[in-house]
């Protein structure tokens, strides 16, 4: 029996203009265009094999070693556009093997936690999407193929591409016209550098999905977002990256993890992503641009209290000699960070420095070492790679 298969990787991605509305639910359409940062494949990545044969009897999804299901409406959206367009090419070519009828296998890895707040499903179904479309040999472009893992996630659909990524909303119905392209390479600001702070890997209790649903139906707030706030800033955002311009892109990111929290706020019930030590990373980086008297640091937060904090690489021992104050001990820093990196932070901590932070160290350094549980020290990254490293074996057409 012959077996085809091919893996590929994609990366997570953290927004900095958010998406958070519908306007069409079952197409996963939003109600306003979005912008995000797509972060290293070193430290967060999805590898994804994809393998199909006609002796396979279903469609088959292991995720992290688990079989997963694949019943979803949205993983089969996504599965049955790509056969449908793998069907466009088989009708064209009639020598191809028939792979739009026959059954896919497909085994995924992500190396970080699932469902815990760290974009695991747009990784995940931008991996998938981009496993099966060069299984499939398609010949679309990413932004046509953002347009299906769209249909799995929205955040996905900016997974497809590395550096800065948009999602335009699009006008069409159909949702023909809702897909990522990218604003800059990650090579034309490749010093964009990422700190994520894990304030809980647990479950989120209300899904983005419900929870922007719920938004859309009850917050008025919502209807201002979507209608002024959200189109000035995805002009203005846009702006600034192509300008390389992070004192204001970090401006617009941290009002706009605002605003998005504020419509949570103002849903009905409420929901409330963020908690205390969100709050006090919050004002830490405030703190941190008064002392500077510029951003040198943004701080955004998805549906969940992790904060991502974003800064420039020529501002890291800046940053990071008053974090290593506050919360040295916690696991993830000796994984990027050298022994005399970190001790000349100590030493970079001078009196100045002191004197501005020594109230919230005081008040707050034992809160933020308690519930901060781990830090990943990540970077602006390329998207979707195409990798020889496969999950599957290709006798048996199982996982290794
Ligand atoms: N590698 C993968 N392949 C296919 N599907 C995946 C993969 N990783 C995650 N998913 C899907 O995404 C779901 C997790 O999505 P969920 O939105 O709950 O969490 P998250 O994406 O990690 O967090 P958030 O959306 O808040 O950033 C998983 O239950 C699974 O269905
Ligand atoms: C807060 C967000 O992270 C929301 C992401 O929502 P999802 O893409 O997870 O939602 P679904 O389309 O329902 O799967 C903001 C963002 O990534 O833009």
């Amino acid at each position: 029996m012959a077996i085809y298969s091919v893996s590929a990787t994609a990366p997570v991605n953290i927004a900095t203009l958010k998406y958070w509305g519908k306007r069409d639910v079952s197409l996963n359409l939003p109600t306003n265009s979005s912008i995000s940062v797509t972060l290293s494949q070193d430290d967060l990545r999805t590898l994804t094999t994809a393998a199909t044969s006609d002796t396979f009897e279903e469609d088959t999804l292991w995720l992290n070693g688990k079989l997963e299901s694949l019943q979803s409406k949205r993983t089969q959206d996504c599965l049955h556009d790509l056969r449908q367009l793998r069907a466009q090419l088989e009708d064209e070519d009639k020598t191809l093997p028939p792979m739009s009828k026959w059954k896919l296998h497909l085994v995924s890895e992500n190396n970080f936690p699932t469902a815990a707040g760290l974009a695991s499903s747009a990784a995940g179904f931008a991996a998938l999407v981009v496993a099966v479309a060069k299984l499939y040999q398609l010949p679309q472009s990413m932004s046509e193929l953002s347009k299906i893992a769209r249909k799995g996630s929205g955040s996905a659909c900016r997974s497809l591409f590395g550096g800065y990524v948009a999602w335009e909303m699009g006008e069409l119905k159909d949702g023909t016209d809702s897909k990522a392209v990218q604003v800059l390479e990650k090579d034309q600001w490749p010093d964009m550098k990422a700190l994520i702070l894990v304030v809980s890997d647990i479950k989120k209790d209300v899904s983005s999905t419900k929870g922007m649903q719920l938004t859309v139906a009850t917050s008025d707030l919502f209807q201002h977002r979507i209608a002024k706030v959200v189109p000035e800033r995805f002009i203005s955002m846009k702006e600034a990256i192509k300008n390389k311009d992070f004192n204001k892109f970090a401006e617009l990111t941290m009002k706009d993890s605002n605003s998005f929290h504020s419509t949570c706020l103002d849903s009905y019930p409420p929901i409330f992503y963020i908690n205390d030590t969100s709050k006090r990373i919050i004002n830490l980086c405030h703190l941190i641009n008064t002392f500077y008297e510029t951003n040198i640091v943004a701080y955004t937060f998805d549906a969940g209290p992790n904060a991502v904090l974003y800064y420039l690489k020529e501002n890291e021992d800046k940053l990071l000699s008053i974090l290593n104050e506050i919360c040295s001990n916690i696991t993830g820093w000796n994984d990027k960070f050298s022994k005399e990196q970190t001790e000349n932070w100590s030493n970079t901590y001078d009196k100045k420095l002191k004197n501005h932070f020594e109230s919230f160290i005081v008040n707050y350094r034992d809160d933020i070492d308690k519930h901060v549980t781990r830090v990943i020290a990540t970077q602006v990254g390329s998207g979707p790679q195409s990798t020889e490293e496969s999950l599957i074996d290709e006798v048996t057409g199982l996982p290794k």
